[in-house]
């Protein structure tokens, strides 16, 4: 998979919070983006996971040399984000199974076994709406990780997370990240330390912010 951003630009209303942006994006490869708070760096992660249309220039995922059609590019990534809920009426494996109808898990896994993996097997009876900010930020990591999708992104990934939470993210980073496409926006270098290229959203910024 490669994906490949063109004269990429997004504003709101009149603000511009990056243009131009010209970059490539390759399986295998781990990519940081970078930049203080509040200068783009989820903006720029949606457009690139084509959940946000760019108000500028084009976004184009390639597959084996082929261009994949923009309704399908959805079914190429995964999330996790802050701003994306999790459905707080499941448990933990009502929401994995839900969750697999719409995008399958990775192959030989299975819900029971992801639920021992993220430490919530003893929870895995209780409600979403239950757990604590922690154990939520589990399940989005897990939904993540353990969807079948060649590129993954993630949106500071260790929010809420303790130090057994960190160390787990970054085990499953080793365990289940191998050849696919990351991104992870972050200002927090623990982390995208295994990220290849660091990416500062700052470079996209325009000399004036409004048009
Ligand atoms: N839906 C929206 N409508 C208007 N402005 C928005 C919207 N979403 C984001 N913004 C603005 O775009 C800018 C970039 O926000 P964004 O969330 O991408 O930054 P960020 O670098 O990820 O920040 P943080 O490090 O705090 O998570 C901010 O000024 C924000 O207020």
């Amino acid at each position: 998979m490669r994906i490949e951003l063109s004269g990429t630009g997004r504003r709101f209303n009149q603000d511009w919070i990056f243009r131009r942006a010209d970059l490539s994006f390759t399986s295998g490869e781990a990519y940081a983006l970078t930049g203080p708070n509040g200068s783009g760096k989820s903006t720029l992660l949606q457009v690139i996971g084509g959940l946000m249309q760019p108000s500028e220039g084009k976004v184009t995922y390639h597959q084996d040399d082929k261009t994949v059609a923009p309704e399908s590019i959805f079914q190429h990534v995964a999330l996790a984000a802050p701003y994306l809920e999790v459905i707080e009426e499941f448990t933990a494996t009502e929401f994995l199974e839900f969750h697999r109808r719409f995008k399958p898990l990775r192959a030989g896994r299975s819900v029971q076994e992801i639920v021992d993996r993220i430490g919530l097997a003893g929870a895995a009876h209780k409600q979403i709406r239950q757990y604590s900010s922690g154990m939520k930020q589990r399940v989005k990591l897990a939904q993540a990780f353990y969807s079948d999708t060649p590129v993954l992104l993630l949106d500071e990934p260790t929010s809420n997370l303790d130090a057994t939470g960190i160390q787990l993210y970054k085990d499953l980073v080793a365990e289940e990240g191998a050849g696919r496409l990351l991104i992870v926006c972050s200002n927090d270098p623990v982390e995208y330390e295994f990220c290849n290229t660091v990416l500062s959203v700052m470079d996209y910024k325009p000399a004036t912010t409004r048009r």
